[in-house]
Protein backbone atom coordinates (compact mmCIF):
# COMPACT_ATOMS: atom_id res chain seq x y z
CA UNK A 1 0.00 0.00 0.00
CA UNK A 2 1.44 3.32 -1.02
CA UNK A 3 1.09 5.79 1.70
CA UNK A 4 3.89 8.23 0.24
CA UNK A 5 3.76 11.32 -0.12
CA UNK A 6 6.73 14.45 -2.34
CA UNK A 7 9.85 13.51 -1.07
CA UNK A 8 8.99 10.14 0.51
CA UNK A 9 7.06 11.99 3.20
CA UNK A 10 3.88 10.23 4.86
CA UNK A 11 0.78 11.91 3.17
CA UNK A 12 -1.29 13.20 6.37
CA UNK A 13 -5.23 12.99 6.16
CA UNK A 14 -6.14 13.89 9.66
CA UNK A 15 -5.56 17.23 11.73
CA UNK A 16 -5.37 19.28 8.28
CA UNK A 17 -7.01 21.87 6.92
CA UNK A 18 -6.97 20.58 2.85
CA UNK A 19 -7.71 17.12 2.47
CA UNK A 20 -5.90 15.59 -0.48
CA UNK A 21 -7.66 13.61 -3.15
CA UNK A 22 -5.62 10.64 -1.82
CA UNK A 23 -7.06 10.78 1.51
CA UNK A 24 -9.73 8.66 2.81
CA UNK A 25 -9.73 8.96 6.47
CA UNK A 26 -11.59 6.67 8.99
CA UNK A 27 -13.39 8.87 11.31
CA UNK A 28 -13.42 7.41 14.82
CA UNK A 29 -16.85 7.20 17.07
CA UNK A 30 -16.92 9.19 20.32
CA UNK A 31 -17.54 5.86 22.01
CA UNK A 32 -14.30 3.80 20.66
CA UNK A 33 -13.06 1.82 23.50
CA UNK A 34 -9.58 2.43 22.54
CA UNK A 35 -8.85 5.48 20.13
CA UNK A 36 -9.05 8.72 21.89
CA UNK A 37 -9.05 10.96 18.40
CA UNK A 38 -11.90 11.06 15.90
CA UNK A 39 -9.65 10.68 12.79
CA UNK A 40 -7.68 7.20 11.61
CA UNK A 41 -4.99 8.28 9.11
CA UNK A 42 -5.74 6.19 5.52
CA UNK A 43 -4.10 6.92 2.34
CA UNK A 44 -6.08 5.68 -0.90
CA UNK A 45 -4.15 3.36 -2.49
CA UNK A 46 -2.28 4.27 -6.15
CA UNK A 47 -4.89 4.28 -8.99
CA UNK A 48 -3.99 3.20 -12.39
CA UNK A 49 -5.44 3.10 -15.89
CA UNK A 50 -7.75 0.26 -16.65
CA UNK A 51 -7.59 -0.58 -20.40
CA UNK A 52 -11.27 -1.22 -21.06
CA UNK A 53 -11.73 -3.00 -24.73
CA UNK A 54 -14.81 -4.71 -23.06
CA UNK A 55 -17.30 -5.84 -25.58
CA UNK A 56 -19.79 -3.76 -24.04
CA UNK A 57 -17.33 -0.95 -24.14
CA UNK A 58 -16.52 -1.21 -28.13
CA UNK A 59 -20.30 -1.24 -28.81
CA UNK A 60 -20.50 1.97 -27.24
CA UNK A 61 -17.76 2.82 -28.94
CA UNK A 62 -19.40 2.03 -32.13
CA UNK A 63 -22.70 3.61 -31.92
CA UNK A 64 -23.26 6.57 -34.23
CA UNK A 65 -26.63 8.58 -33.36
CA UNK A 66 -27.97 5.20 -31.57
CA UNK A 67 -27.35 3.38 -34.93
CA UNK A 68 -24.77 0.71 -35.21
CA UNK A 69 -22.40 0.94 -37.93
CA UNK A 70 -22.13 -2.53 -40.14
CA UNK A 71 -18.73 -3.54 -38.94
CA UNK A 72 -18.00 -5.59 -42.31
CA UNK A 73 -18.66 -2.93 -44.28
CA UNK A 74 -15.85 -0.72 -42.87
CA UNK A 75 -12.09 0.48 -44.57
CA UNK A 76 -9.16 -0.55 -42.13
CA UNK A 77 -8.93 3.32 -41.58
CA UNK A 78 -11.98 2.82 -39.42
CA UNK A 79 -10.16 0.03 -37.71
CA UNK A 80 -7.06 1.86 -37.31
CA UNK A 81 -9.11 4.80 -35.92
CA UNK A 82 -11.45 2.62 -33.95
CA UNK A 83 -8.60 1.08 -31.79
CA UNK A 84 -6.65 4.38 -31.45
CA UNK A 85 -9.67 5.57 -29.84
CA UNK A 86 -10.32 2.62 -27.90
CA UNK A 87 -7.30 2.81 -26.36
CA UNK A 88 -7.34 6.89 -25.78
CA UNK A 89 -11.24 6.66 -24.66
CA UNK A 90 -10.20 3.99 -22.27
CA UNK A 91 -7.77 6.43 -20.06
CA UNK A 92 -10.08 8.48 -18.25
CA UNK A 93 -12.94 5.69 -18.14
CA UNK A 94 -14.04 2.54 -16.06
CA UNK A 95 -13.79 2.07 -12.69
CA UNK A 96 -10.66 3.42 -10.67
CA UNK A 97 -8.27 0.37 -10.46
CA UNK A 98 -4.74 -0.47 -8.24
CA UNK A 99 -1.06 -1.44 -9.16
CA UNK A 100 0.64 -4.27 -7.73
CA UNK A 101 4.37 -3.77 -6.44
CA UNK A 102 5.33 -7.56 -6.10
CA UNK A 103 5.06 -10.44 -8.95
CA UNK A 104 1.72 -12.68 -8.40
CA UNK A 105 3.43 -16.11 -8.89
CA UNK A 106 4.56 -17.68 -6.06
CA UNK A 107 7.66 -17.04 -7.75
CA UNK A 108 9.65 -16.18 -4.10
CA UNK A 109 9.82 -12.94 -5.33
CA UNK A 110 9.70 -12.54 -1.42
CA UNK A 111 13.75 -13.73 -1.39
CA UNK A 112 14.75 -12.25 -5.05
CA UNK A 113 12.64 -9.25 -5.52
CA UNK A 114 9.96 -8.58 -8.14
CA UNK A 115 12.31 -7.16 -11.04
CA UNK A 116 15.62 -6.99 -11.83
CA UNK A 117 16.86 -4.14 -10.21
CA UNK A 118 15.90 -5.17 -7.15
CA UNK A 119 17.35 -8.88 -7.79
CA UNK A 120 21.14 -7.47 -8.52
CA UNK A 121 20.73 -5.52 -5.27
CA UNK A 122 20.42 -8.58 -3.24
CA UNK A 123 22.64 -11.06 -5.23
CA UNK A 124 26.79 -10.78 -4.86
CA UNK A 125 27.61 -11.44 -8.39
CA UNK A 126 29.84 -14.16 -7.05
CA UNK A 127 29.51 -17.85 -6.59
CA UNK A 128 25.35 -17.55 -7.22
CA UNK A 129 25.62 -16.15 -3.92
CA UNK A 130 22.81 -13.75 -2.19
CA UNK A 131 24.46 -11.26 -0.16
CA UNK A 132 24.43 -11.66 3.46
CA UNK A 133 26.47 -9.50 6.55
CA UNK A 134 28.06 -10.07 9.23
CA UNK A 135 27.37 -13.77 11.02
CA UNK A 136 24.90 -14.67 8.31
CA UNK A 137 22.21 -11.81 8.11
CA UNK A 138 20.38 -10.25 6.01
CA UNK A 139 22.41 -7.34 3.97
CA UNK A 140 21.25 -4.08 5.54
CA UNK A 141 19.11 -1.64 4.04
CA UNK A 142 19.70 2.58 4.02
CA UNK A 143 16.39 3.88 3.52
CA UNK A 144 14.16 1.44 5.82
CA UNK A 145 12.04 3.02 8.28
CA UNK A 146 12.97 0.75 11.55
CA UNK A 147 12.82 1.60 14.89
CA UNK A 148 16.43 0.76 16.25
CA UNK A 149 16.48 0.21 19.59
CA UNK A 150 19.85 -0.95 20.03
CA UNK A 151 23.90 -0.04 18.96
CA UNK A 152 24.91 -1.72 15.87
CA UNK A 153 21.43 -3.10 14.78
CA UNK A 154 20.58 -2.31 10.99
CA UNK A 155 17.09 -2.06 9.05
CA UNK A 156 17.26 -5.16 7.01
CA UNK A 157 17.10 -5.72 3.32
CA UNK A 158 15.50 -8.50 1.04
CA UNK A 159 13.17 -9.13 -1.69
CA UNK A 160 9.83 -8.03 -0.17
CA UNK A 161 10.06 -4.38 1.41
CA UNK A 162 7.75 -5.33 4.34
CA UNK A 163 10.46 -7.43 5.62
CA UNK A 164 11.42 -5.69 9.24
CA UNK A 165 7.55 -5.73 10.21
CA UNK A 166 7.96 -8.77 12.82
CA UNK A 167 10.48 -10.82 13.95
CA UNK A 168 8.97 -13.88 12.71
CA UNK A 169 8.94 -12.68 9.55
CA UNK A 170 12.18 -11.10 8.49
CA UNK A 171 13.37 -14.52 10.07
CA UNK A 172 11.58 -16.59 7.12
CA UNK A 173 13.24 -14.13 4.93
CA UNK A 174 16.77 -15.18 6.62
CA UNK A 175 15.97 -18.73 6.09
CA UNK A 176 15.78 -18.67 2.44
CA UNK A 177 18.50 -16.94 1.76
CA UNK A 178 20.73 -19.08 3.48
CA UNK A 179 19.28 -22.01 1.99
CA UNK A 180 19.99 -20.16 -1.21
CA UNK A 181 23.79 -19.61 -0.09
CA UNK A 182 23.63 -23.43 1.23
CA UNK A 183 22.63 -24.79 -2.68
CA UNK A 184 24.89 -22.85 -4.06
CA UNK A 185 27.61 -23.91 -2.67
CA UNK A 186 26.58 -27.41 -3.19
CA UNK A 187 25.73 -26.79 -6.56
CA UNK A 188 29.08 -24.75 -7.30
CA UNK A 189 30.87 -27.98 -5.89
CA UNK A 190 29.40 -30.21 -7.88
CA UNK A 191 29.44 -28.35 -11.05
CA UNK A 192 32.85 -26.45 -11.47
CA UNK A 193 32.61 -25.34 -15.20
CA UNK A 194 29.03 -23.67 -13.99
CA UNK A 195 29.32 -19.53 -13.78
CA UNK A 196 27.76 -17.23 -11.17
CA UNK A 197 24.82 -16.69 -13.23
CA UNK A 198 23.99 -20.68 -13.48
CA UNK A 199 24.54 -21.23 -9.88
CA UNK A 200 22.55 -18.44 -8.93
CA UNK A 201 19.11 -19.04 -11.51
CA UNK A 202 19.24 -23.01 -10.63
CA UNK A 203 19.31 -22.57 -6.89
CA UNK A 204 16.78 -19.92 -7.28
CA UNK A 205 14.29 -22.38 -8.85
CA UNK A 206 15.40 -25.20 -6.68
CA UNK A 207 14.18 -22.14 -3.98
CA UNK A 208 10.93 -21.05 -5.99
CA UNK A 209 9.94 -24.66 -6.50
CA UNK A 210 10.39 -25.13 -2.38
CA UNK A 211 8.15 -22.18 -1.74
CA UNK A 212 5.47 -23.49 -4.09
CA UNK A 213 5.67 -27.28 -2.30
CA UNK A 214 5.32 -25.65 0.94
CA UNK A 215 2.73 -23.28 0.09
CA UNK A 216 0.13 -25.34 -1.78
CA UNK A 217 1.27 -29.19 0.19
CA UNK A 218 2.11 -27.75 4.03
CA UNK A 219 -0.17 -24.37 4.02
CA UNK A 220 -2.95 -23.93 1.96
CA UNK A 221 -4.00 -27.76 2.72
CA UNK A 222 -4.37 -26.84 6.33
CA UNK A 223 -5.89 -23.75 5.58
CA UNK A 224 -8.35 -25.23 3.59
CA UNK A 225 -11.30 -27.99 3.42
CA UNK A 226 -10.40 -31.30 1.58
CA UNK A 227 -13.16 -30.31 -0.60
CA UNK A 228 -12.59 -26.93 -1.45
CA UNK A 229 -9.16 -28.73 -1.99
CA UNK A 230 -10.43 -31.39 -4.68
CA UNK A 231 -12.76 -28.45 -6.27
CA UNK A 232 -10.00 -26.07 -7.44
CA UNK A 233 -6.81 -28.85 -7.83
CA UNK A 234 -5.03 -27.29 -5.26
CA UNK A 235 -2.60 -30.56 -4.46
CA UNK A 236 0.33 -30.80 -6.22
CA UNK A 237 1.95 -34.37 -6.81
CA UNK A 238 4.19 -36.22 -4.79
CA UNK A 239 6.16 -38.05 -6.76
CA UNK A 240 6.65 -37.63 -10.84
CA UNK A 241 5.35 -34.56 -13.48
CA UNK A 242 1.92 -32.99 -13.15
CA UNK A 243 1.17 -30.92 -16.57
CA UNK A 244 -1.48 -28.12 -14.69
CA UNK A 245 -0.22 -25.32 -16.88
CA UNK A 246 -3.18 -23.89 -18.95
CA UNK A 247 -1.88 -20.49 -21.32
CA UNK A 248 -5.71 -18.80 -20.75
CA UNK A 249 -5.57 -18.57 -17.23
CA UNK A 250 -4.78 -14.85 -15.46
CA UNK A 251 -2.18 -15.53 -13.12
CA UNK A 252 -2.24 -11.66 -11.53
CA UNK A 253 -4.00 -11.02 -8.01
CA UNK A 254 -7.63 -10.63 -7.92
CA UNK A 255 -8.60 -7.47 -6.09
CA UNK A 256 -10.49 -9.39 -3.75
CA UNK A 257 -8.25 -11.69 -2.93
CA UNK A 258 -5.43 -8.64 -1.14
CA UNK A 259 -7.96 -6.55 0.34
CA UNK A 260 -10.12 -9.31 2.07
CA UNK A 261 -9.83 -13.21 1.76
CA UNK A 262 -6.33 -13.11 2.04
CA UNK A 263 -6.18 -11.19 5.15
CA UNK A 264 -7.80 -13.92 6.96
CA UNK A 265 -4.09 -14.70 8.87
CA UNK A 266 -4.44 -11.11 10.78
CA UNK A 267 -7.15 -12.61 12.71
CA UNK A 268 -4.37 -15.50 13.48
CA UNK A 269 -1.45 -13.08 14.44
CA UNK A 270 -0.89 -13.32 18.54
CA UNK A 271 -0.49 -10.79 20.92
CA UNK A 272 3.63 -11.62 21.68
CA UNK A 273 6.49 -13.05 19.85
CA UNK A 274 8.24 -15.76 21.56
CA UNK A 275 11.55 -17.62 21.91
CA UNK A 276 11.07 -21.10 22.14
CA UNK A 277 14.39 -21.55 23.98
CA UNK A 278 16.57 -25.26 23.45
CA UNK A 279 16.32 -25.53 27.13
CA UNK A 280 12.37 -25.12 26.95
CA UNK A 281 12.43 -21.69 28.33
CA UNK A 282 10.55 -19.95 27.04
CA UNK A 283 10.69 -15.80 26.86
CA UNK A 284 8.42 -13.23 25.19
CA UNK A 285 7.99 -9.77 23.90
CA UNK A 286 4.43 -7.87 23.30
CA UNK A 287 3.82 -7.42 19.47
CA UNK A 288 3.44 -4.13 19.39
CA UNK A 289 7.68 -3.88 20.47
CA UNK A 290 8.92 -5.33 17.88
CA UNK A 291 6.84 -4.04 14.89
CA UNK A 292 9.98 -2.83 12.15
CA UNK A 293 12.42 -3.45 15.26
CA UNK A 294 15.73 -5.84 14.25
CA UNK A 295 16.40 -6.38 18.20
CA UNK A 296 15.03 -9.83 18.20
CA UNK A 297 16.62 -11.18 15.05
CA UNK A 298 20.12 -9.51 15.41
CA UNK A 299 20.25 -9.38 19.60
CA UNK A 300 23.70 -11.44 20.04
CA UNK A 301 24.48 -11.48 16.85
CA UNK A 302 21.33 -13.90 16.02
CA UNK A 303 21.60 -16.34 18.50
CA UNK A 304 17.71 -16.41 19.21
CA UNK A 305 16.67 -17.03 15.67
CA UNK A 306 16.80 -20.57 15.77
CA UNK A 307 14.56 -19.58 19.19
CA UNK A 308 12.24 -17.78 16.92
CA UNK A 309 12.10 -20.85 14.52
CA UNK A 310 11.12 -22.84 16.88
CA UNK A 311 8.27 -21.33 18.48
CA UNK A 312 6.62 -20.84 14.67
CA UNK A 313 6.91 -24.46 14.28
CA UNK A 314 6.20 -25.45 17.07
CA UNK A 315 3.48 -23.20 18.54
CA UNK A 316 -0.26 -23.55 16.98
CA UNK A 317 -1.95 -20.84 15.06
CA UNK A 318 -5.15 -19.25 16.83
CA UNK A 319 -8.24 -19.69 15.57
CA UNK A 320 -9.04 -17.15 12.98
CA UNK A 321 -12.52 -15.80 13.81
CA UNK A 322 -13.80 -12.37 14.07
CA UNK A 323 -11.46 -11.22 17.02
CA UNK A 324 -8.29 -9.56 16.71
CA UNK A 325 -5.78 -9.10 19.16
CA UNK A 326 -5.17 -5.39 20.61
CA UNK A 327 -1.78 -5.33 19.44
CA UNK A 328 -3.02 -5.06 16.13
CA UNK A 329 -6.64 -3.70 16.29
CA UNK A 330 -5.20 -0.87 18.75
CA UNK A 331 -1.47 -0.57 18.79
CA UNK A 332 -0.71 -1.67 15.15
CA UNK A 333 2.27 0.46 14.23
CA UNK A 334 2.55 2.59 17.53
CA UNK A 335 4.73 5.34 18.00
CA UNK A 336 6.60 7.46 20.17
CA UNK A 337 3.37 10.15 20.38
CA UNK A 338 1.04 6.94 20.85
CA UNK A 339 -0.07 7.17 17.49
CA UNK A 340 -1.71 3.79 16.16
CA UNK A 341 -3.57 2.08 13.64
CA UNK A 342 -6.42 -0.23 13.53
CA UNK A 343 -5.65 -3.73 11.39
CA UNK A 344 -9.06 -4.45 11.34
CA UNK A 345 -10.41 -1.01 10.41
CA UNK A 346 -7.78 -0.26 7.69
CA UNK A 347 -8.42 -4.02 5.86
CA UNK A 348 -12.43 -2.87 5.89
CA UNK A 349 -11.55 0.82 4.70
CA UNK A 350 -9.52 -0.76 1.69
CA UNK A 351 -12.11 -2.55 0.94
CA UNK A 352 -13.84 0.11 0.54
CA UNK A 353 -11.26 1.93 -1.16
CA UNK A 354 -10.85 -0.55 -3.59
CA UNK A 355 -14.55 -0.55 -4.60
CA UNK A 356 -15.19 -4.17 -3.59
CA UNK A 357 -18.30 -5.61 -3.73
CA UNK A 358 -20.20 -6.32 -0.15
CA UNK A 359 -20.11 -9.80 1.32
CA UNK A 360 -23.71 -10.59 0.23
CA UNK A 361 -22.64 -10.48 -3.35
CA UNK A 362 -19.90 -12.40 -3.02
CA UNK A 363 -21.48 -15.12 -2.09
CA UNK A 364 -23.82 -15.45 -5.35
CA UNK A 365 -20.47 -15.26 -7.25
CA UNK A 366 -19.64 -18.44 -4.70
CA UNK A 367 -22.45 -20.45 -5.81
CA UNK A 368 -23.74 -20.06 -2.16
CA UNK A 369 -26.88 -19.75 -1.27
CA UNK A 370 -28.41 -15.87 -1.54
CA UNK A 371 -28.83 -13.46 1.68
CA UNK A 372 -31.49 -10.97 1.90
CA UNK A 373 -31.71 -10.45 5.67
CA UNK A 374 -29.77 -10.57 9.17
CA UNK A 375 -31.77 -13.36 10.59
CA UNK A 376 -35.43 -13.54 8.97
CA UNK A 377 -37.15 -14.27 5.89
CA UNK A 378 -36.26 -16.75 3.64
CA UNK A 379 -33.08 -16.11 3.12
CA UNK A 380 -30.94 -15.39 6.10
CA UNK A 381 -27.46 -15.34 7.61
CA UNK A 382 -26.31 -19.10 7.47
CA UNK A 383 -23.00 -19.34 7.94
CA UNK A 384 -22.68 -16.94 10.82
CA UNK A 385 -23.46 -18.35 14.51
CA UNK A 386 -26.12 -16.08 16.56
CA UNK A 387 -23.92 -13.80 18.30
CA UNK A 388 -21.95 -13.03 15.34
CA UNK A 389 -25.31 -12.32 13.71
CA UNK A 390 -26.28 -9.48 16.33
CA UNK A 391 -22.84 -8.07 16.08
CA UNK A 392 -23.58 -7.84 12.45
CA UNK A 393 -27.37 -6.55 12.76
CA UNK A 394 -25.72 -3.55 15.56
CA UNK A 395 -23.15 -2.58 13.16
CA UNK A 396 -25.13 -2.57 9.70
CA UNK A 397 -27.98 -1.19 8.71
CA UNK A 398 -28.67 -3.54 6.13
CA UNK A 399 -27.37 -7.06 5.23
CA UNK A 400 -26.33 -5.63 2.19
CA UNK A 401 -23.86 -3.57 3.65
CA UNK A 402 -22.04 -6.13 4.87
CA UNK A 403 -18.13 -5.69 4.32
CA UNK A 404 -16.84 -8.19 2.80
CA UNK A 405 -14.08 -8.58 5.30
CA UNK A 406 -16.56 -8.25 8.00
CA UNK A 407 -18.56 -10.93 6.68
CA UNK A 408 -16.04 -13.20 5.35
CA UNK A 409 -13.83 -13.60 8.79
CA UNK A 410 -16.64 -14.25 10.75
CA UNK A 411 -18.17 -16.98 9.16
CA UNK A 412 -18.40 -20.36 10.48
CA UNK A 413 -15.25 -22.33 9.56
CA UNK A 414 -15.63 -24.87 7.11
CA UNK A 415 -15.04 -28.63 8.69
CA UNK A 416 -11.45 -28.74 8.51
CA UNK A 417 -10.44 -25.39 7.38
CA UNK A 418 -9.27 -21.95 8.58
CA UNK A 419 -12.35 -19.95 7.01
CA UNK A 420 -16.04 -20.31 5.90
CA UNK A 421 -17.03 -20.97 2.74
CA UNK A 422 -17.04 -17.48 1.13
CA UNK A 423 -13.03 -17.24 1.81
CA UNK A 424 -13.01 -20.71 0.91
CA UNK A 425 -14.15 -20.15 -2.22
CA UNK A 426 -12.11 -17.04 -3.40
CA UNK A 427 -8.73 -18.30 -1.97
CA UNK A 428 -9.31 -21.33 -3.79
CA UNK A 429 -9.60 -19.91 -7.43
CA UNK A 430 -6.75 -17.48 -6.84
CA UNK A 431 -4.71 -20.29 -5.60
CA UNK A 432 -6.18 -22.76 -8.67
CA UNK A 433 -5.16 -19.87 -10.79
CA UNK A 434 -1.42 -18.76 -9.31
CA UNK A 435 -0.95 -22.52 -10.20
CA UNK A 436 -2.23 -23.04 -13.39
CA UNK A 437 -1.55 -20.33 -14.92
CA UNK A 438 2.20 -20.52 -14.02
CA UNK A 439 4.53 -21.39 -16.72
CA UNK A 440 7.38 -21.70 -14.89
CA UNK A 441 5.15 -24.46 -11.88
CA UNK A 442 7.64 -26.43 -10.63
CA UNK A 443 5.77 -29.81 -11.47
CA UNK A 444 5.93 -29.31 -15.07
CA UNK A 445 8.62 -31.29 -17.32
CA UNK A 446 10.76 -28.47 -19.02
CA UNK A 447 13.94 -29.24 -19.32
CA UNK A 448 15.26 -25.91 -18.72
CA UNK A 449 12.60 -24.21 -16.90
CA UNK A 450 11.46 -27.18 -14.83
CA UNK A 451 13.19 -30.12 -13.20
CA UNK A 452 14.50 -33.77 -14.21
CA UNK A 453 12.73 -37.05 -13.12
CA UNK A 454 13.81 -37.58 -9.24
C1 LIG B 1 2.06 -9.33 12.69
C2 LIG B 1 1.71 -9.69 11.49
C3 LIG B 1 1.08 -8.78 10.45
C4 LIG B 1 0.98 -7.43 10.41
C5 LIG B 1 1.50 -6.42 11.42
C6 LIG B 1 0.28 -7.09 9.18
C7 LIG B 1 -0.01 -5.79 8.77
C8 LIG B 1 -0.55 -5.45 7.55
C9 LIG B 1 -0.79 -4.11 7.10
C10 LIG B 1 -0.51 -2.84 7.89
C11 LIG B 1 -1.32 -4.20 5.85
C12 LIG B 1 -1.76 -3.03 4.97
C13 LIG B 1 -3.14 -2.60 5.41
C14 LIG B 1 -3.76 -1.56 4.52
O1 LIG B 1 -3.38 -0.40 4.65
O2 LIG B 1 -4.62 -1.90 3.71
C15 LIG B 1 -1.41 -5.59 5.51
C16 LIG B 1 -1.86 -6.08 4.31
C17 LIG B 1 -2.05 -7.41 4.05
N1 LIG B 1 -1.82 -8.46 4.90
FE1 LIG B 1 -0.99 -8.35 6.72
N2 LIG B 1 -0.04 -8.25 8.51
C18 LIG B 1 0.43 -9.30 9.25
C19 LIG B 1 0.26 -10.64 8.96
C20 LIG B 1 -0.43 -11.14 7.88
C21 LIG B 1 -0.75 -12.53 7.65
C22 LIG B 1 -0.37 -13.68 8.60
C23 LIG B 1 -1.43 -12.61 6.47
C24 LIG B 1 -2.00 -13.79 5.72
C25 LIG B 1 -1.90 -15.04 6.05
C26 LIG B 1 -1.52 -11.25 5.96
C27 LIG B 1 -2.12 -10.90 4.77
C28 LIG B 1 -2.16 -9.62 4.26
C29 LIG B 1 -2.62 -9.31 2.92
C30 LIG B 1 -3.07 -10.30 1.84
C31 LIG B 1 -2.52 -7.92 2.78
C32 LIG B 1 -2.80 -7.12 1.53
C33 LIG B 1 -1.49 -6.98 0.79
C34 LIG B 1 -1.58 -6.20 -0.47
O3 LIG B 1 -2.63 -5.97 -1.01
O4 LIG B 1 -0.53 -5.81 -0.92
N3 LIG B 1 -0.92 -10.40 6.84
N4 LIG B 1 -0.96 -6.34 6.57
CA1 LIG C 1 5.66 -13.33 -6.32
Amino acid sequence: MCDIGKKGTSIKCCGVKEKRPECFPIEIPDDDPYFKTDCLNFVRSAEAVRLDFSPAKLQKLLLVSNKPIDLLDQPLTFWFMLILCAFLCSFDTGPREQINQVTSYIDASAVYGSNKKAMDELRLFKNGLLKTSKFEMLPPQNNGACRLTHKNEFCMLAGDFRVNVVPNLSILHLLFVREHNRIAKKLGKLNPMWNDERIFQESRKIIAAYIQQISYQEYIAEILDQETLCRYKLRTTIKGFNHVYNDTINSSIRNVFAVAAFRFGHAQITSSVLYYKQNNDIESRILEDTFHNPHMVQDKHGRHIPDLGRWIVYDKSIKADRCMVSAVRDKLFIDKEKRSFDLAALNIQRGRDHGIPPYVKWRTWCGLSKVTSFDSGLYPLIDHDRKTILKLKKAYKSVRDIDLFAGGISEIHLPGADVGPTFACILGRQFQALKEGDRFWFEIENYKTGFTKG
